[in-house]
């Protein structure tokens, strides 16, 4: 069994709503994203995919299709909150928002990314671990041990 992690950068605006800090105040990040898939790497001389758990770039196309060009430069806003007007006003000015149904923060994006890549993975290779940088010196992980 074998891991193998592609990363993934993108940045993404968001705002906590009730929350007693700074953060409850809209401002972005420069998130980098780490997703490991483990699966037994092909041993077949007649696979284009030979010695691959699962090509990098099927990767790269699930994670981009699924979050990256998703939340990229758009604000994260919980759907779930008050703040709802606010992001239907900034839609309505043609900003690109996110309406989630949770708090935007690193642990439940983890969540939503974790299920987002799930769904989309080769029936091959299970998700074993995401890691998400809200700043150089702040992230969560998620670990599928644990989940
Ligand atoms: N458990 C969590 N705590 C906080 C989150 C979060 O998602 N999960 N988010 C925030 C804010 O979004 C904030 O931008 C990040 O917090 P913090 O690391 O305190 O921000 P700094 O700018 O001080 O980061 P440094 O890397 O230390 O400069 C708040 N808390």
């Amino acid at each position: 069994m074998i891991r193998i992690t592609k990363i993934f950068t993108f940045e993404t605006a968001h705002v906590l709503y009730n929350y007693d800090g700074k953060c409850k105040n809209m401002h972005g990040h420069s998130y980098k994203l780490f997703v490991t898939v483990k699966g037994n790497p092909i041993n077949d001389l007649e696979n284009q995919k030979n010695g691959m758990v699962v090509d990098f770039g099927d990767i790269k196309k699930i994670v981009k299709e699924e979050v990256v060009d998703v939340w990229d430069h758009a604000v994260m806003v919980n759907g779930a909150s008050p703040h709802k007007l606010l992001g239907e006003s900034l839609e309505n000015q043609g900003h690109r928002v996110i309406f989630c149904d949770y708090q935007p923060t690193c642990e439940n994006m983890l969540y939503d990314i974790a299920s987002k890549i799930q769904s989309k993975l080769p029936a091959s290779v299970q998700l074993a671990y995401l890691k998400l940088h809200e700043t150089e010196n702040s992230y969560g992980e998620w670990l599928a041990e644990e989940n």
